[in-house]
């Protein structure tokens, strides 16, 4: 028999709350323990003047961009419980370690866990359950596919590479880790689809970082003293993921003489305009911000020999693909062919795979697991909540979690809603009935949204309202729970919200509230769960069997079985268990039939706040 959800919660809150916990208490600098609730509407006001709060001061030497200190000159009243500390996370705090580079100096992405969170740390990577992944069907298509590895060591990555490597406590490459990096290496550009959760940016940073350690010396053209020419770029849709991905980066650079620079918006531009400056190899950024830094001439796109695209089918839908389009194609960047281009994602819709082979050349297509589908480390659960009934149903379901929770602990529970007005309402309510909860979304200052995510990752406030900002790439360690109060309207972004939990191979819990609102999503919410080995409630089996000709954003509903719909020109090839000996399949049929227009958008009041 199942156990209930709030057992569900509590198993992997045991798992997920201590360690938050840790993480929570392991630095005496960090902010006091819960930060002073203040209601959406009196936000963004001036501090009053008696309040006393500490200016964020850069005490290092002038380097790195991981030295991002002193952004914003005025900080908002809910930081108040907040500025006081110096190290609550990378990026703003003082570290030490690292190298000299001229006047430059390198600051050392380890010291803060090594010094105080060994445990946590080594918990996190050495955690990962590989069994998981051994049975995940890979498939590739393409000419002359580089074969797998099994080992970081058969790849000659470069020394310091494999140190930070070592120093991440990556015991063994991820499946798709397995499969891109040797074709990455081989300078082959990819499609690549993998389960969100699954290592997607070591597998795209690794080549990129291995390919300029080990590349010619770059003599950069001399246009203007003040432009600057990276040798690669990674393009992702949200602030907070290019900031998370620029961390990421600069870990497994580390020493390797390969500078990472990120640019994204909501941010002042000028201190990303010195972190330019002062030197670029890998160039992190969203499109809008890299737009206006193209058009300013502070960036050219002349030297870039690898390009990145993130959430690839994200980048490419409507609300991005003009930006990529002159990114990639109306600048100076060189032509495919000519670059190596890689996209990756959880999801690749049959149109957007269409759209993307103008960026690609000679390409292979690389999926682990079904193109799309969620891993079965997630727990999902569909619940018949009405409208009026969800506030109500939702607060059981934190009660009964803090019952079930370490020492009391709420575990960290994020929470999916449509619109920003309903996260700020929810996170209001939920603060008023004594639930510690922020939120995420774009109406919220570039400060504040940093802030939450700080404030949530920390477990000082273990609930986090979100709209689909914080659905894609986000890896924050202790999810244990993903609510999604008010459920998508495209299955896709139901697989990326539910995968901010059941990451790196650990478990996680989700739970939908379903009703007769959603019955467009009836028909691949039981697909995906029944693929992904989920009990399928028979309510919700007779909703989609009801659907199953309607319309609705459900780009699945011609699919077929597991190898239904892949790479879209119609070959394949696929291995199982990832092993060496491909061979061909055919295509199992399916495809995305009922992709159609809308993809991305939302009605009026109902945007999910991209950046
Ligand atoms: N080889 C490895 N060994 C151990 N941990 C790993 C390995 N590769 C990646 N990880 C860890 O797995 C977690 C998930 O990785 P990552 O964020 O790259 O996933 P993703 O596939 O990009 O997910 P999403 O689709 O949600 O963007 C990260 O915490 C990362 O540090």
């Amino acid at each position: 028999m199942r156990t209930s959800w709030a057992d569900l919660a509590a198993n992997s809150a045991t798992d997920n709350a201590s360690s938050a916990n840790n993480a929570a208490t392991s630095n005496a600098s960090d902010p006091p323990s819960r930060m002073a609730y203040v209601p959406p509407h009196l936000r963004n006001r001036p501090l009053p003047s008696t309040e006393s709060v500490a200016p964020r001061t850069y005490s290092g030497p002038a380097s790195g961009s991981g030295a991002v200190i002193g952004k914003w000159s005025t900080p908002r009243n809910e930081y108040r419980s907040g500025t006081g500390g110096s190290s609550h996370t990378s990026g703003w705090g003082n570290k030490s370690g690292g190298w000299d580079r001229g006047r430059d100096y390198e600051v050392n992405p380890f010291a803060n866990q090594d010094d105080t969170e060994p445990k946590f740390t080594e918990q996190e990577n050495t955690g990962i359950n590989f069994d998981a992944y051994e049975d995940i069907p890979v498939e590739t298509t393409g000419e002359n596919v580089p074969p797998p590895v099994n080992t970081f060591a058969e790849i000659d990555l470069g020394e310091a590479l494999n140190q930070n490597i070592r120093r991440c406590k990556y015991v063994r490459p991820t499946p798709v880790q397995r499969h891109a990096i040797p074709i990455s290496l081989g300078e082959r550009d990819l499609m690549a689809c993998a389960q969100t959760g699954s290592g997607k940016t070591a597998a795209f940073c690794f080549p990129i970082i291995s390919g300029i350690m080990k590349g010619q010396p770059v003599e950069r053209p001399h246009r203007g003293v003040r432009t600057v020419y990276p040798l690669a770029l990674v393009l992702s849709p949200t602030r907070e993921l290019s900031m998370q991905i620029h961390e990421e980066a600069k870990k497994f650079s580390y020493q390797t003489g390969v500078r990472v620079v990120v640019a994204y918006g909501g941010a002042p531009i000028n201190q990303q305009l010195r972190d330019l400056e002062r030197g670029v190899d890998i160039l992190v950024a969203t499109p809008g911000r890299l737009v206006d830094l193209l058009e300013r001439a502070r960036v050219s796109l002349q030297m870039i020999r690898y390009l990145a695209l993130d959430e690839a089918d994200r980048m490419l839908d409507m609300g991005f693909e003009p930006q990529i389009r002159k990114i990639v194609e109306q600048m100076d960047m060189p032509p495919p062919g000519a670059r190596q281009t890689m996209l990756f994602s959880a999801t690749f819709p049959r149109e957007i795979q269409r759209l993307a082979s103008d960026f690609l050349s000679n390409y292979i297509f690389l999926a682990v697991g079904r193109v799309g589908s969620s891993t079965d480390l997630i727990d999902q659960r569909v619940e018949y909540v009405l409208e009026s009934d969800k506030r109500s149903h939702l607060m059981d379901l934190l009660h009964a979690q803090r019952a079930n929770g370490v020492q009391g602990k709420q575990a960290l529970t994020l929470v999916f809603v449509e619109t920003k007005k309903g996260a700020d309402a929810l996170e209001h309510w939920l603060c008023l009935n004594g639930f510690p909860a922020t939120s995420i979304h774009g109406d919220r200052t570039q400060q504040e949204r940093e802030f939450a995510l700080r404030s949530f990752k920390s477990g000082n406030t273990p609930i986090l309202v979100a709209t689909d900002v914080a659905a894609r790439g986000l890896d924050i360690p202790h999810v244990a729970h993903v609510v999604n109060f008010d459920l998508p309207n495209d299955i896709d972004d139901y697989v990326h919200r539910i995968g901010r939990t059941g990451r790196a191979g650990k478990k996680g819990l989700a739970t939908a509230f379903f009703n007769d609102n959603n019955t467009n999503m009836a028909r691949a919410l039981a697909d995906l769960m029944q693929e992904a080995n989920q009990e399928v409630p028979a309510w919700l089996s007779r909703y989609a069997a009801r659907s199953s000709f309607g319309g609705g954003r459900n780009r699945r509903s011609g699919g077929g079985g597991r190898f239904g719909s892949r790479d879209f020109r119609g070959e394949g090839s696929f291995s199982r268990g990832g092993g060496s000996d491909y061979h061909s399949a055919g295509n199992s049929g399916g495809g995305y039939g009922a992709y159609g227009a809308g993809y991305g958008g939302g009605g009026p009041g109902v945007t999910s706040a991209w950046d």
